[in-house]
């Protein structure tokens, strides 16, 4: 790719005084605390972990805990299948009370779609291709494929995912797409779609095609930083069985998801040990797995906060964005979302949680059935005038309008991610 920057860009070259920016990143994307040294000096040699009361203390651990869904919970109590999913599908449908399937709220998203572009965002693990053990085996299916083409093809249609970017668009391969890639911190989108102050904060690039493209990479000083914890992370993770690190770029993870339940604690005291070497770096939590990424106050939320503007969508009153995500990093989008009543956060997931979404979907396959028969035939029915959709059921559009009156009334207050207690199945 080649790289050449139109103007300077004030995100990267932000001369901050050297306190506040050792990384020259633009202040307001500093939202942390910024003392201490920004690079340990060497790659550090594997001592036993602390005593383990960092990680318990911090709330880390139950976090890393609380990842059994009820279904496993009441199978253990009860030992009977049927009690399992009656109890858990009764548990599942008064959660859906508050987060009614969003298939079978279509006819409320249509309603106010009509007039209105939709702007489709999607996260990718667990929303487009099911969670599976083996991170480099999240495949889409082929299915999932081709009616994300044809969605794209109807509305600007973007992945915003935790991998790095290239890893992403390999799995999706997709060139109809706008994709973000380490959390929204690398964005790329097409050099004619640079319409707003954004432009200042970009790096003009080349795409696979070779095609002038727009980069936004806000985190790009902490590359070499990103590079030398993801080394640190394997090094001394490289003895617990089944501990995988992956370098995202501007982010690395460390999965734990095949690690045994006892390991759990020694695993969360190595990072948080690597950590402590790194004050400008911070732990978030994903789905069995840890995630390091940059202080900088930017999120997924941000992200598509960024895309509806450089996109020229922003504060349009005749754009409704729509977000489709299962983890707790999605839910910096589902409050951007929700703020000022701007568009729908949809939640994937099979057990219920607390989260800013509005609607909700049960799995991977739901998501599809959503973007093929909802949302690109949607567009073909509101093309030809027609107005209701039979899927609709009548008693979910009263529990929605319900919801909506909630959510015009101001009455569901924004959760942060931290409180949604989400499981991290
Ligand atoms: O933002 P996303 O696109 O959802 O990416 C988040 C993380 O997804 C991947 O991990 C998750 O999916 C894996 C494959 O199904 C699964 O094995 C793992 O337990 C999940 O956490 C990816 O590997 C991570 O690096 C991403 O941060």
């Amino acid at each position: 790719m080649d790289l050449k920057s139109t103007k300077a860009s004030p995100v990267l070259a932000d001369p901050a005084p050297i306190n506040k920016s050792r990384l020259g990143i633009h202040s307001s994307l500093l939202s942390y605390s910024q003392s201490g040294p920004s690079f340990s000096t060497s790659i550090p040699t594997r001592k036993k972990p602390g005593k383990l009361d960092d990680v318990r203390s911090n709330g880390w651990l139950d976090a890393m805990k609380s990842s059994s869904p009820p279904r496993k919970k009441i199978l253990k109590d009860f030992n009977s299948a049927e009690v399992v999913s009656d109890e858990a599908e009764i548990a599942y449908l008064s959660w859906m009370i508050r987060y009614p399937s969003a298939l079978n709220s279509f006819q409320t998203i249509v309603d106010r779609a009509r007039n209105r572009k939709l702007v489709v965002f999607l996260d990718y693990d667990g929303t487009l291709s099911p969670i599976v053990d083996d991170p480099d085996r999240a495949f889409m299916s082929d299915d999932m494929r081709s009616v994300l083409k044809s969605v794209a093809k109807h509305f600007p249609t973007a992945i915003i995912s935790g991998r790095s970017r290239d890893k992403v668009f390999e799995l999706v391969g997709l060139t109809e797409l706008y994709y973000a890639g380490s959390h929204g911190m690398d964005i790329i989108f097409p050099a004619k779609n640079m319409l707003s102050k954004n432009q200042l904060n970009c790096l003009k690039s080349t795409d696979q095609k070779g095609k002038e493209v727009n980069l936004f990479q806000p985190a790009s000083e902490f590359l070499p930083m990103i590079d030398e914890v993801f080394r640190n992370l394997v090094e001394i993770t490289k003895d617990i069985q089944g501990a995988k690190v992956e370098n995202h770029k501007f982010c690395a993870s460390v999965h734990y998801r095949n690690v045994d339940e006892n390991s759990w604690p020694v695993i969360a005291q190595y990072v948080h040990d690597i950590l402590k070497d790194y004050p400008r770096l911070r732990l978030t939590h994903g789905r069995k797995v840890l995630e390091v990424r940059p202080v900088i106050d930017w999120d997924k939320g941000k992200a598509v906060e960024f895309l509806l503007e450089s996109l020229g969508f922003s504060n349009r009153r005749d754009v409704l964005p729509i977000y489709i995500g299962d983890d707790r990093t999605d839910e910096d989008a589902f409050k951007v979302l929700r703020k000022k009543n701007r568009g729908y956060g949809i939640l994937v997931s099979t057990v219920p949680k607390e989260s800013n979404a509005f609607f909700s979907l049960r799995d991977t396959s739901e998501v599809r059935i959503l973007i093929d028969r909802y949302l690109v035939s949607s567009y073909v029915s509101l093309k030809s005038g027609e107005t209701r959709f039979e899927n609709c059921l009548q008693v979910q559009d009263f529990l929605e309008s319900l919801v909506i009156m909630a959510q015009e009334d101001g009455k569901r207050d924004e959760r942060s991610s931290e409180a949604c207690g989400y499981d991290t199945d």
